[in-house]
């Protein structure tokens, strides 16, 4: 049997209207795992309706609504193929979904595809301060998103079409503002496609005969002259946690009649087997997991990026909830924090923030209101270097080193030990006020132990 590919998750990002979807739509179709007779069911409806012009992007759309019509956690309609990877695409339909889907849910990306469209004034559209391409881009990074490709779409609509020129303008000011994000622009590919003609996605470019020496001319830049396929094929592959202590936050937790308490999941680090005894935390319980299902089918061993419901023994579904974590009882067990470090980046808040404010965070699955208890480092927002202690104030555009207090018991881990559960974004006011990694956690066994050495009444 040949050996199964290496699984990477690839989340789209760019301005609006850049070809996100026809982009990732054509790569689906093509290199897909959608089965022909549910594409041709698609393309007939699609005709029918006068969109086949808007197939690709149509196509894509169809697919997330049946994504999201399914009950149980089925994403493989999102899924394509190249030589060495089995891709998922986590693809962000709206801005404010995009920063949660980061942070929460689906989201562990491996690598970032940034779609930037080339046509006259939609580049510009997409780079100026108010468009979306730089704190997509920005975000990726902060949440530790560390490869990134760089498509240039809409090559057909440049001026000549397929335009050298446009294309290394559209390059040069990309890499400038990748740079200011801190990527290593050196390792970026670039590569100019037309989503919605194939133009060098799949097959190599009739119609940009100058990409195959492009490097040499720009002496920077890293494998041009491949199609998206190959550049995708390319890069490094992630590093799974396979290793790690096991962190498994929950999505719910269901009592299913004749099985008992079933608790539904994704395993972001470690190993999760039948037999094994879990805590959960915040809500300190311990328990036998009696069997671990995925797509319907029973497991022996389930790993990180799997999706899975699991029996456990003896606990009743009212002592578990969504945003508590399951790990291994005598591996580096998960426990509850009492405060934590973090470094965040004030996006939109429209006055001014002080130690006190107290948003809801939205870390892995949990949702818990945070006080920012002391405002401890601000902090160059690129460098990461130190501008100024104990600030009175934070306001939109700031970084800062802040320590943040739960108001009700929660888990979370340091962005370093456990990276999907060290990350959040901050909300008030309906929206993403901030985004923040976890640099280190108090404990609450840890500080229990202290508080036992110190002299009782
Ligand atoms: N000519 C041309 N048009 C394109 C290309 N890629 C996308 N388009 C068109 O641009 C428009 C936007 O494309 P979408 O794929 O919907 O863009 P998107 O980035 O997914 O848009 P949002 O989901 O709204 O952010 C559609 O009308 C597409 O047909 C391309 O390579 N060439």
């Amino acid at each position: 049997m040949a050996q199964e590919k290496a699984h990477v998750n690839v989340v789209i990002i760019g301005h609006v209207d850049s070809g996100k979807s026809t982009t990732t739509g054509h790569l689906v179709y093509k290199c897909g795992g959608v089965d022909q007779r549910k594409l041709e069911k698609f393309e007939k409806a699609a005709a029918q309706m006068g969109k086949s012009s808007f197939k690709f992007a149509w196509l894509l759309d169809k697919l997330r609504a049946e994504r999201e019509r399914g009950i149980t956690i089925d994403i493989s309609l999102l899924k394509f193929n190249t030589q060495k990877y089995s891709m998922t695409i986590i693809d962000a339909p709206g801005h404010r979904d995009f920063i949660k889907n980061m942070i929460t849910g689906t989201s562990q990306a491996d690598v970032a595809l940034l779609v930037v469209s080339a046509a006259k004034g939609e580049y510009e559209a997409g780079v100026s301060r108010s468009g979306q391409t730089r704190e997509h881009a920005l975000l990726a990074y902060t949440l530790g998103v560390k490869q990134i490709i760089v498509c240039v779409n809409k090559m057909d609509l440049t001026e000549p079409p397929y335009s050298q020129k446009r294309f290394d303008e559209v390059v040069r000011g990309v890499k400038v503002f990748l740079k200011k994000i801190g990527y290593d622009t050196k390792a970026v590919p670039f590569v100019p496609i037309s989503g919605w003609m194939g133009e060098n996605m799949i097959a190599p470019t009739q119609k940009m005969p100058w990409y195959q020496g492009w490097k040499v001319r720009l002496r920077e830049g890293a494998e041009t002259g491949k199609t998206l396929l190959e550049v995708l094929d390319s890069i490094k592959p992630p590093v799974r946690t396979i290793n790690k202590p096991l962190r498994l936050p929950l999505q719910d937790v269901y009592k299913i009649g004749g099985v008992g308490t079933v608790p539904v999941g994704k395993i972001e680090t470690g190993v999760l087997k039948p037999g094994m005894t879990l805590m959960f935390s915040p809500a300190k319980l311990t328990a036998e997991v009696k069997s671990i299902e995925m797509h319907h089918q029973g497991l022996d061993t389930a790993l990180p990026g799997h999706n899975v419901g699991f029996n456990i023994k003896n606990v009743s579904v009212k002592n578990l909830r969504r945003g508590d974590v399951a790990g291994n009882a005598q591996h580096d067990p998960p426990s509850d924090v009492r405060s934590f470090e973090a470094q965040v980046i004030i996006l939109n808040h429209p006055g001014k923030i002080k130690s006190g404010y107290s948003p809801v965070l939205d870390c892995h699955t949990a949702h818990v209101t945070c006080r920012f208890a002391e405002l401890k480092e601000k902090l160059d927002r690129r460098t990461g270097k130190k501008l100024a202690d104990n600030p009175q104030l934070l306001q939109s555009g700031d970084a800062a080193t802040v320590k943040l207090v739960p108001i009700k018991p929660m888990c979370v881990e340091s962005f370093f030990t456990y990276p999907p559960l060290g990350r959040f974004a901050a909300r008030d006011l309906k929206q993403t006020v901030a985004v923040g990694v976890i640099k280190s956690v108090e404990k609450e066994q840890g500080s229990k132990a202290s508080q036992k050495t110190q002299p009782s009444k």
